[in-house]
């Protein structure tokens, strides 16, 4: 196992820490040779299967991102905005693969993000999300603004950041296939007298409610019909196989910033 890539988990206490600990620990093409959780966090001491109510993996939760990234070949990092961007600066230093989960980045922590090593980041790892992405602009390029587009999103009570980052780049691929900004024309969080719909708008909704792991529509309706895309995550697992994935494939690219188009070859 020694040859295979040694893959750190950063946020490894979280819902997909815990999804990547446990698939690069059955894993045959990684080895999980680190676990990072913020400053203070109980877990941290403590050897991170044990965290997770199972038998010892041999790698102890650590608060020193910076020393666990020594040594590593990538990082998978599900975290929290400012997390990734201290996170990124580690990852160049120490010459590993940065794969990016985080959502809710906003422009600013995105340019924040330091240049110069490979990084791979993508509001949403699976495969199906990224075909639909695709089917969504090719749908919206055929389309006139007499079809209204809406992405409309679903997930479980926790979630931090609206729309999802899914939402954000199913509205940029409507965006795109129409030849406009998506700046330009989006309108989220409709509340009150908000007058009828502005006329080539792209609409986002956000539901929240229980563990829903992730649904999302992109919704074209015109007079007399419409036309439905939609994507149903049912277990996280396809986001962490989709990290890996990225891990992995990451090693043999020289310095850039990809997405899971890149990974997958789409
Ligand atoms: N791209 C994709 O395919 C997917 C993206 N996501 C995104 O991944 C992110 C995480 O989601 P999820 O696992 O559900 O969230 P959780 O809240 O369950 O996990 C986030 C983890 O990150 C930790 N964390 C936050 N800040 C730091 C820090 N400074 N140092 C170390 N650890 C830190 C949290 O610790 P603490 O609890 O102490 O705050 C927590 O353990 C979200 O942005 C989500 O939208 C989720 C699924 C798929
Ligand atoms: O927070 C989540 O859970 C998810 N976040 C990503 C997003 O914001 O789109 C991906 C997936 O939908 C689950």
């Amino acid at each position: 196992m020694a040859d295979v890539p040694g893959l750190v988990v950063t946020g490894a206490s979280g819902r997909m820490g815990q999804m990547l600990v446990r698939l690069i620990g059955a894993s045959d093409r990684a080895r999980l040779v680190g676990a990072v959780e913020r400053v203070g966090h109980d877990w941290v001491g403590r050897d991170i299967g044990v965290c997770m109510g199972g038998a010892p993996m041999g790698v102890l939760v650590t608060d020193d991102a910076g020393a666990a990234f020594q040594g590593a070949q990538a990082v998978i990092d599900f975290t929290a905005p400012a997390a990734t961007v201290a996170f990124s600066a580690l990852a160049v230093r120490a010459g590993i693969v940065h794969v990016i989960g985080t959502t809710g980045m906003e422009d600013a922590d995105i340019a924040a993000l330091t240049p110069g090593g490979v990084t791979i980041r993508a509001g949403n790892m699976s495969l199906g999300v990224n075909l639909l992405v695709q089917l969504t602009q090719r749908v919206a390029a055929a389309l006139d603004a007499d079809w209204d587009i809406e992405v409309v999103e679903a997930h479980h009570r926790m979630k931090v950041d609206a729309p999802s980052g899914t939402a954000l780049m199913l509205g940029q691929a409507a965006a795109a296939g129409r030849g406009v900004a998506l700046a330009d024309v989006r309108d989220s969080g409709r509340d009150g007298i908000t007058g009828a719909r502005v006329r080539g708008d792209i609409g986002f909704t956000a539901i929240r409610g229980g563990d829903i792991v992730g649904e999302h529509d992109v919704i074209f309706a015109t007079e007399g019909e419409r036309i439905i895309l939609r994507h149903l995550a049912t277990d996280r697992a396809i986001f962490a196989r989709g990290a890996l994935r990225a891990a992995l494939w990451g090693q043999s690219q020289p310095p850039g910033a990809y997405d899971m188009m890149d990974v997958l070859g789409l």
